[in-house]
């Protein structure tokens, strides 16, 4: 019942609101009592009865706003007008060009309260229209305050006139906030704008001081920048509400100095009272703590999903394939696509994102893939990571949205809000930083009700660090690919299908940049500073340069940055950037036929037999499925990797096999590129 959505004292102790849906009553009021039209023609005469109509609007919303003060909460939009709650103007645009008829829980649960001017923390899972819960009320009251801007006769406003800001952590997702907002003000004269970084500052400032702006959707940077400018001439005396989109990551460490800055830049609320809303899908219980005080008394919390229940959709599959090593990776996720791309059809064509940990992966999966189109049926493959231009993310971001079938790998910078239409898989190799990283990604399908299936690819290094950063989540082991099960350090048969995936992407990897190779490479050491077996960590990087990337002498980490990371005087490291080249010698210590440095089998049977044996211990979701936290996969037997149909070899000294020497420089780089792991947004 809608009872259960308490009000929260601010001086006591935190209340957690659970909502569920609840009946809809009849309206006393009738919406074609509220809004008559009589007929008229000419401006004048458009221009009267504009404001009749918001008259009378007003006078049935107040009458209408006694009547249901105890009534149950509305769950349908055209009720919300029908009770006078919010103006025609906005309801008319939901229920008709947007085609929305019935409220989501979390609507239902905050736009009643917020129309009343409480505050409001607001949790609930992903793709269920958290944008329009804070939108609907945010832009009724801006009309209350000022009923003038109800009609769309676009009149004239300032920059400095700015009553509600709306902060998002990424910019694609204030771009999209931005763009929601703009549909339901159309038929109001209430201004959208748009600040993000990455743009032109000049630009958006002009637009803003001709078109005016009455809601600001910005990322926190920008905001704080334009605000500090006294003459940028962006201001908001009157603002009268923000909204904190993504409020966990707003409030977390990265944002929090910034979000403090913008308050202090923003109209005291002693003076100018202001409604505060914060959204997101995961709101751990320390953001609430830190931000009760800053919260108006009687906030609301509205929870919409129990401390004991999934935080993601029931609809939403979610499977975890384990790779034997970081080489097969790219395999599993090639048989993965192509066998998924096989089982779409034209009414859900197969649209992925792919995630990883680090921008350097993104790009080098991006231009791997791209050279593995034709096996994917020619689908579109695209990137999108915080090394592009803001115009190049845009347009990633936009072609990936419109098209029907398309892979795009992405950092985070996509996780939290988006909402790219038909999503039909999500796929995150590596096991995210958080829990919440993980759900917020998941969120990206099965939104709005529809069907999705998420993956998680996995080297085997990582299997007991998902249980540990992974619990309460709803994984299943999948050990149905063929390809993360091969070890590419030893010779043996394997299926025609997966030794032609097998050559498809060792060739694919062959022809990849350098650059991009030794991006990575370093990116590892910064996404796997939690493992703690650095030598271990090393055995598997370097196998990945052999055997998944052909190269024979493994990319080079500068003597200092070792020192750092902790691999100085490990076995098979090389520091000699100035090395420059396939050598083969020893002085990388790395070479094919090494088996000092244990790259042969056994070798790297060994490497893993840390985390294989803690593996045994747990086991992971379905473990009856097996290959899972089973233990490690057997040796191969000898005879060659082999194409069964014979048409293929896959040997090691052939052209384009695993394993088989390179040739082409490999030469000493400057700088550090992408060295830290993470990415950013
Ligand atoms: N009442 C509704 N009925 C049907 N569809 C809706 C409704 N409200 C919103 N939607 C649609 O649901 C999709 C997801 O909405 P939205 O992006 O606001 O989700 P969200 O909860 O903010 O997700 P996230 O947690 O990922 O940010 C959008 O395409 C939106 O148009």
């Amino acid at each position: 019942m809608f009872a259960a959505l308490r009000r929260c004292p601010a001086s006591l102790p935190r209340t957690i609101c659970s909502i569920s849906r609840t009946s809809t009553l009849r309206s006393s009021l009738n919406a074609s009592s509220i809004s008559p039209l009589r007929q008229a023609s000419g401006p004048l005469a458009t221009l009267s009865r504009q404001l009749h109509q918001t008259a009378r609007w007003q006078q049935g919303a107040q009458a209408a706003q006694e009547a249901v003060e105890d009534e149950e909460p509305i769950t349908q939009f055209a009720e919300l007008e029908a009770r006078g709650m919010v103006h025609p103007n906005v309801v008319r645009m939901l229920t008709g060009p947007m085609g929305l008829s019935e409220m989501t829980d979390v609507q239902t649960g905050t736009i009643n309260e917020a129309l009343k001017g409480a505050d409001i923390v607001a949790q609930a899972r992903t793709g269920t229209g958290k944008t329009l819960a804070f939108l609907v009320p945010l832009l009724q009251n801006i009309i209350k305050d000022d009923p003038s801007l109800a009609e769309g006769r676009r009149e004239r406003t300032t920059a400095s006139d700015i009553r509600a800001i709306i902060i998002s952590p990424t910019r694609e997702l204030a771009e999209q906030i931005a763009v929601e907002a703009g549909k339901i003000v159309d038929r109001t004269s209430v201004i959208v704008q748009a600040a993000v970084g990455g743009t032109m500052k000049r630009e958006m400032l002009a637009r803003t001081r001709k078109q005016g702006c009455h809601i600001l959707v910005a990322t926190p940077g920008r905001l704080q920048d334009l605000l500090s400018d006294p003459y940028s001439g962006i201001k908001a005396p009157r603002l009268s509400c923000l909204v904190l989109d993504e409020a966990d990551r707003l409030l977390d460490a990265g944002f929090w100095k910034e979000i403090e800055n913008i308050k202090t830049l923003l109209p005291d609320r002693a003076q100018v009272d202001r409604q505060t809303l914060m959204f997101s899908a995961t709101i751990p219980r320390e953001v609430i703590s830190a931000v009760r005080e800053t919260l108006k008394p009687g906030f609301r919390f509205v929870k919409c999903v129990a401390d004991d229940e999934e935080p993601t959709h029931h609809r939403v599959p979610q499977k975890v394939v384990t790779v034997r090593a970081f080489e097969n990776m790219f395999p599993a996720l090639l048989e993965l696509f192509k066998r998924e791309t096989a089982r779409a059809s034209p009414e859900r064509p197969f649209k992925a994102i792919v995630y990883f940990n680090s921008t350097a992966e993104v790009q080098f999966a991006g231009e791997v893939f791209r050279g593995l189109r034709a096996e994917l049926g020619n689908c579109r493959v695209f990137d999108i990571h915080s090394r592009l231009s803001q115009q190049a993310r845009t347009a990633s971001a936009e072609r990936f949205r419109s098209s029907q079938s398309a892979v795009l790998f992405s950092s985070d910078v996509t996780a939290r809000g988006m909402d790219f239409p038909n999503v039909t898989h999500v796929i995150q190799c590596g096991t995210p930083s958080t829990r919440d990283t993980y759900i917020h990604r998941i969120g990206r399908t099965g939104r709005a009700g529809k069907e999705g299936t998420g993956y998680l690819i996995i080297p085997s290094l990582e299997t007991s660090e998902i249980r540990y950063r992974l619990t309460n989540l709803p994984l299943q082991a999948d050990d149905t690919l063929q390809t993360p099960k091969i070890d590419m350090s030893v010779e043996g048969e394997i299926p025609a299908d997966a030794a032609s995936i097998l050559t498809a992407v060792s060739h694919a990897c062959k022809g990849a940049s350098d650059e991009k190779k030794d991006a990575v490479y370093k990116a590892y050491t910064g996404v796997f500073q939690w493992f703690k077996n650095k030598q271990v960590l090393l055995d598997s990087m370097n196998r990945l340069a052999q055997f998944g990337w052909g190269m024979s002498t493994p990319p080079a980490i500068p003597p200092t940055l070792a020192r750092k990371l902790g691999f100085s005087g490990l076995r098979g490291l090389n520091t000699d950037q100035s090395s420059g080249g396939f050598s083969g010698s020893s002085r990388g210590g790395y070479n094919d036929s090494s088996s000092s440095l244990g790259y042969t089998s056994r070798g790297s049977q060994d490497a893993f037999s840390d985390h294989e044996g803690r593996g045994r211990g747990g086991g992971f979701g379905n473990r009856s499925s097996g290959g899972y936290g089973g233990g490690g996969y057997g040796g191969r037997s000898s005879g060659g990797f082999s194409d069964r149909g014979g048409s293929r070899g896959f040997g090691g000294g052939r052209d384009g096999g695993y394993g088989g020497r390179s040739s082409g420089g490999y030469g000493g780089r400057g700088g550090e590129s992408d060295f830290g792991g993470r990415s950013k947004y």
